[in-house]
């Protein structure tokens, strides 16, 4: 598989709690690239928590770190990114993300709602509604995640790995739609 894109990035879009650094994991492996989640260069460059920049610096002070990273992360080749929810929220990312494949992983908020139930990591679910919060946010975002390259939408029952393969099986096509697009 290592030369199906040759060389190009591949960053996975999408709303927190979809899946993007589970399946980019497993999907870098399968593409012999490297593989990193903005998320976590932001917190090793930051040395704290997601919840503590955004308290510290807010949501604006967490977002500069995050265009920061994507501008480093971008100058490499062979890589699968998973970028956070909310990379999609500033015109001058897309800049970043059209270098390489953009893929839009897409799953309902109910889905997202079950997983993320337990989980304090992400501070703009710290809501006391939090599957409204869910919505809203999805409703803000969509036009803009619908910029990606591909949309591949995912069910409740799909494992990480059944992903992978419907991202693998899916590429060709938009290879296919660029290369033509070049030649004309
Ligand atoms: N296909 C799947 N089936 C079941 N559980 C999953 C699946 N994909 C991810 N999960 C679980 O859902 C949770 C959120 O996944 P993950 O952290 O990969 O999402 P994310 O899109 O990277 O979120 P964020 O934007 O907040 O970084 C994790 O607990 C993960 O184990
Ligand atoms: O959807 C979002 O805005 C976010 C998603 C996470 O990946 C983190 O980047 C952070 O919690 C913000
Ligand atoms: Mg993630």
């Amino acid at each position: 598989m290592s030369n199906l894109l040759r060389g190009v990035n591949l960053y996975l879009i999408g709303m927190m709690g979809v899946g993007k650094t589970t399946v980019g994991r497993l999907l870098a492996q399968e593409l012999g690239y490297g593989f990193i989640d903005t998320d976590d260069v932001i917190v090793k460059a930051a040395g704290k928590s997601i919840n503590d920049i955004f308290t510290d610096e807010g949501e604006t002070g967490f977002r500069q770190l995050e265009s920061d990273v994507l501008a480093q992360v971008c100058a490499y080749t062979k890589l699968t990114i998973a970028t956070g929810g909310g990379i999609v929220l500033r015109q001058e990312n897309w800049s970043y993300l059209h270098h390489g494949l953009i893929v839009w992983l897409d799953c309902s908020v109910e889905t997202i709602f079950n997983r993320l139930l337990e989980d304090t990591t992400r501070p703009l679910l710290q809501d006391s509604n939090p599957e409204s919060k869910l919505r809203s946010l999805l409703q803000q975002r969509q036009p803009l995640y619908s910029q990606a390259d591909l949309h591949i939408t995912i069910t409740q029952e799909q494992t990480p790995e059944q992903i992978v393969a419907t991202i693998l099986a899916a590429i060709p096509s938009v290879l296919k739609t660029q290369d033509v697009q070049h030649q004309n």
